[in-house]
C-alpha cells in the first residue's frame, strides 16, 4: 500500500508492578487516556502484565487468547484505536513465549509476534541475563506485520532491534513504521537504546518506535525506560525520561516520501555486489 496521513501514536510508558491485574487495569486505563487526547494507534511496554525477569515468565505466563489479551482486545474495539499490545508471558503447548499481540480498531487479531531473538547477554561486572533458560524464541515472523489506513506496521521485541537484517526485512516487505516494545537495562539502556532505535529508522528511511515500562529501581531487572519515535530522517521526534508517562508523536508519512526521494537508498542498493559476496 502508499503510505498517506497523518496520525497520532502513544507509546505508553508504565510503571509495571506485581499485580498482574493492576498492570492490566492499569493499561486499559492509559489506553483509554491516550486515545482521548487524540491517539489512534497505542503502543504497551515489553512485559506490560509482569514484572520482567526469567523468574518471573512462568508465574505470569497465560494463553492467548487469556485474561490480557481479551482485556486489549475490548480496549482496541472500546476506543476504536489500533493497539499494539506490548508483550505478555505467553504459554503454548507447554512452551513459554514473549509474545506481542496487535489489535484492530473493531478489537480483532491483526499480528502476533513472539520474540524471535532471545536477550542472552554477559557483560562482566554489569549485567548477565540468560531469556532461553525459560523462553523460547519465535518460530516465524510471518504474522509479525501488519497493515492499517495510513501505513503498514513492522514488529519485534527489544533484542530484536539489534539485529538490522529483520529490520530490513521489514522494509523490504513495505513496512513504514517499526515498532518494538522494550526493555533495555541501565547497562545497554544508556549506551545502545536511542542510537539503535536511530539507526534502525535511518537504515531503513522510516519511522520506528520503542515503548519501554517506566524505571522501578526497586526492580530486581532495572529498566532504562526513555520511551521514543524516531523519524525517517533519524531524528528524535518524541521521547520520554524514566517515569511513568505517555508519549505522544504526530506522525506525517509525508516525511518518509520527502527521506526517500532526497537519498533514494532503495533504487542506489548494489545487491549484485552484495549478491556476489554472499555466495562466496
Ligand atoms: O539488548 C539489550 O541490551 C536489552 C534487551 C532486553 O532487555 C530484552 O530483550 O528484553
Amino acid at each position: 500500500m502508499v503510505s498517506t496521513g497523518k496520525f497520532r501514536l502513544a507509546l505508553i510508558q508504565m510503571l509495571v508492578g506485581a499485580d498482574k491485574a493492576a498492570n492490566v487495569e492499569k493499561a486499559v486505563a492509559k489506553v483509554a487516556e491516550a486515545a482521548a487526547n487524540g491517539a489512534t494507534m497505542i503502543v504497551l511496554p515489553e512485559c506490560f502484565n509482569s514484572p520482567y525477569g526469567t523468574q518471573y515468565f512462568k508465574q505470569y505466563a497465560e494463553p492467548i487468547p487469556g485474561p490480557s489479551t481479551d482485556a486489549l482486545a475490548a480496549a482496541a474495539k472500546q476506543h476504536k484505536v489500533h493497539l499494539i499490545g506490548g508483550s505478555i508471558p505467553h504459554e503454548l503447548n507447554g512452551k513459554l513465549f514473549n509474545t506481542c499481540v496487535a489489535f484492530s480498531p473493531s478489537g480483532e487479531v491483526v499480528a502476533k509476534h513472539s520474540k524471535a531473538h532471545l536477550f542472552d547477554i554477559d557483560v562482566p561486572g554489569k549485567i548477565k541475563f540468560t531469556e532461553s533458560e525459560v523462553l523460547s524464541p519465535g518460530a516465524n515472523i510471518d504474522h509479525s506485520t501488519f497493515t492499517t489506513d495510513h501505513c503498514n506496521v513492522g514488529l519485534g521485541i527489544c533484542y530484536d532491534i539489534r539485529f538490522a537484517e529483520m529490520a530490513t526485512l521489514y522494509a523490504k516487505k513495505g513496512c513504514h513504521l517499526l515498532v518494538y516494545p522494550g526493555a533495555f537495562n541501565m547497562t545497554t539502556g544508556p549506551a545502545h537504546w536511542e542510537l539503535i532505535t536511530r539507526s534502525r529508522a535511518l537504515d531503513n528511511q522510516l519511522f520506528a518506535a520503542v515503548c519501554a515500562p517506566a524505571r522501578d529501581t526497586g526492580a530486581s531487572y532495572v529498566a532504562w525506560g526513555h520511551s521514543m519515535v524516531v523519524d525517517p530522517w533519524g531524528t528524535v521526534i518524541s521521547s520520554a525520561q524514566e517515569e511513568e508517562t505517555i508519549v505522544y508523536a504526530d506522525i506525517d508519512m509525508a516525511k518518509l516520501h520527502e527521506t526517500r526521494k532526497m537519498i533514494p537508498l532503495t533504487m542506489q542498493r548494489r545487491t549484485d555486489l552484495y549478491d556476489t559476496l554472499a555466495k562466496k
